[in-house]
């Protein structure tokens, strides 16, 4: 369990204090997949590097299964940081190195011995589909087979806990979707505890369980991925849920106007609108809709227009009996 208590890290510039995390305050849990989210200069690179003590925080703990890193020696610090490695977006592979010598490294320095390392290595290049890439150099690699390498590297020293600092930002979609699945895999065989720092809304939807979404260096939102992304309420959390705006209410004659946000219980084959129509003869209009589908469940929000005559009160009771959802009274 990764447990940040009142993490505060400044830096001083020419321009004065710039106070990159204030008073942070979040619990990983063991097998999570975290997403720490948050527009540019939001702290999240901070937050990752206070994690591992690459960066120093001023004010506040971190704790790592009950350890306390910012209270470790330098060669404790050494020791701890082969329990929690770190991927890139710039892979930061050495470039002079063949893909298996750049996996045996971390394995060097902890004076693994040559043959052991080499094996391992070897089977940390089947395990990131690349066994064939063993003695190519970087330089011969696309971005996503970088990736892969740095991940096998990172695994080389069996950690507890992977963080990913925009690991999927430099790749294009198709590449982004396969890596985050070797991630998810990673975390599910390996038991790795998988920490993703991202400005992208789609790598937390594909594979995080909670987030935090981070603006201006505090935590303005934390938990269930499908709680949050279903009923966003901090204003940084509907511009990432709602980048083209939050679906808004302009008043219909005759109609009452009503938001209903997904939880992620409700499935596919009991459409509400359609439903609404059948069971209640009220015939509601669509004015806007932001759904998703997140790990196989819905998610969003809709915003209704249900004609105010005699069927109304029933197909409101209705909307507020349906599984799943969260209903709201707009006004215009
Ligand atoms: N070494 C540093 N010296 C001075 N200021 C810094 C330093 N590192 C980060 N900052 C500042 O701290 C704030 C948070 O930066 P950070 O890199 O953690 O944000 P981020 O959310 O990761 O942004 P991005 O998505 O653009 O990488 C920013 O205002 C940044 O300018």
């Amino acid at each position: 369990m990764i447990e940040l208590q009142h993490l505060t890290k400044r830096f001083a510039t020419k321009g004065g204090t710039v106070v990159a995390l204030n008073d942070i305050n979040l619990t990983i849990r063991d097998g999570d997949i975290y997403g720490i989210i948050g527009m540019s200069g939001a702290g999240k690179s901070t937050l990752v590097r206070c994690i591992n003590m690459l960066e120093r925080p001023d004010e506040g703990s971190v704790s790592v299964d009950g350890r306390r890193m910012e209270t470790l020696s330098a060669g404790e610090l050494r020791a701890a940081r082969r329990d929690i490695t770190m991927i890139f977006q710039q892979f930061n592979l050495l470039m002079q190195r063949t893909c298996l010598r750049n996996i045996m490294f971390p394995m060097e320095l902890a004076k693994v011995p040559k043959e052991k390392a080499e094996a391992r290595a070897r089977e940390l290049l089947e395990l990131v589909g690349l066994p064939d890439k063993a003695e190519a150099y970087p330089a011969q690699l696309s971005g996503g087979q970088k990736q892969r390498i740095a991940i096998a590297r990172a695994l080389a020293t069996d950690p507890k806990v992977l963080l990913c600092d925009e690991a999927t930002s430099a790749l294009d979609p198709n590449t982004t979707h396969a890596i985050l699945q070797l991630i998810q895999k990673i975390n599910r065989e390996l038991g790795i505890t998988v920490v993703v720092i991202t400005h992208q809304m789609s790598v937390v939807e594909e594979i995080c369980n909670r987030v935090a979404i981070l603006d201006e260096g505090t935590v303005v939102e934390e938990g269930d991925v499908q709680a949050i992304f279903s009923h966003p309420t901090s204003a940084a959390a509907k511009r990432l849920v709602y980048p083209a705006g939050a679906p808004k209410a302009e008043s219909l004659p005759g109609h009452k106007l009503v938001r209903v946000a997904f939880n992620g219980t409700q499935t596919t084959d009991k459409p509400l609108v359609a439903s609404l129509a059948i069971q209640c003869g009220a015939l509601v209009s669509i004015l806007a809709a932001d759904t998703r589908i997140v790990n196989g469940q819905t998610l969003g929000s809709m915003l209704l227009a249900l004609p105010d005559d005699e069927n109304a009160a029933k197909a409101i009771d209705y909307i507020k009996n349906y599984p799943g959802i969260t209903y709201e009274e707009v006004n215009g």
